[in-house]
């Protein structure tokens, strides 16, 4: 488990044009070190804003769109092309403006599609997808100890609701405290539409490095909590966190009801 980090920003469209410019190293250095890098999207305003920053941010282009693989954290389980799907709203953020490798792009399954309405064979899908992708050598996560492969991701980014909810993992609902699957569908999500699929915790762990983006006033007490020692099954955003690295990205808003000791030095 690695101790979160905090980086504060000064308001919402820094912090989306500061993520997008250390989305972008990180995926330099992975294509890099490794010749591909893999990053797990998420959907809201806070992680559509950083997919609208890097559309236009100047150093766009030195990431190899044609090396990245894109999985999702979570999915609206709506019909093709919803506008309410994540994926949709990633696509109109960016994906539609960079040359990825189509088969290397990802979305989780609509409602729409082979498995008919039912989110948790959707799920099952893309657990079986997450699995075809990891490569032996590729870090075993903890879900994997229990049979769940996912691959190695580089970064896995989750926007954090008011209510400490990350991806589609709601406070005290069963897809939180899930230990072996990897993905699960979700049903009555407090956050509409209430039928989701997910990726769980022990999937989100397994990634080198998980980026929290909260910004707001509404986001200050789900940050408080999250970093102040509460339980993952309550607070789910406390469960979140990398092997190597976990980053919460925050404007000064979504960081002004943190204790004094959690503060960046250069904010204390
Ligand atoms: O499908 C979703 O709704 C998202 O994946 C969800 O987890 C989102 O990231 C948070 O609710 C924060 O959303 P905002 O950034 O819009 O507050």
């Amino acid at each position: 488990m690695s101790t979160p980090q905090l980086v504060v920003h000064r308001d919402k469209e820094l912090m989306a044009r500061a993520a997008a410019a250390r989305l972008i190293t990180k995926i330099v250095d992975a294509q890099a070190a490794r010749g591909s890098a893999s990053v797990v999207l998420t959907g809201g305003r806070n992680g559509n804003g950083l997919l609208a920053a890097l559309a236009a941010a100047p150093a766009r282009d030195a990431v190899d769109w044609n090396r990245l693989d894109l999985w999702w954290g979570d999915e609206r389980f709506l019909p093709e092309g919803d506008p309410e799907r994540n994926v949709t709203q990633a696509r109109e953020a960016l994906l539609d403006s960079v040359p990825l490798d189509p088969a290397r792009v990802h979305p989780m399954p609509a409602s729409d599609g082979p498995h008919g309405g039912d989110p948790d064979a959707a799920a099952a899908a893309y657990a079986a997808e997450l699995a075809a992708a990891a490569e032996p050598e590729h870090y075993r996560s903890a879900a994997a100890a229990a049979g769940g492969d996912v691959p190695a991701f580089d970064v896995l980014m989750l926007g954090v609701g008011p209510d400490t909810h990350v991806a589609s993992l709601f406070p005290e609902l069963p897809a939180v405290r899930e230990t072996e699957r990897t993905v699960v569908g979700v049903h009555g999500a407090p956050k509409p539409p209430p039928t989701r699929v997910t990726l769980t915790l022990p999937a989100i762990r397994s990634a080198r490095e998980v980026w929290l983006l909260a910004a707001g006033e509404d986001k200050a007490g789900a940050a408080r909590i999250a970093l102040s020692g509460a339980g993952e099954i309550q607070a789910p955003a406390a469960g979140a966190y990398g092997r190597s690295r976990t980053l919460w990205l925050l404007d000064a808003a979504a960081a002004s009801q943190l204790p004094r000791d959690l503060y960046p030095p250069a904010l204390a």
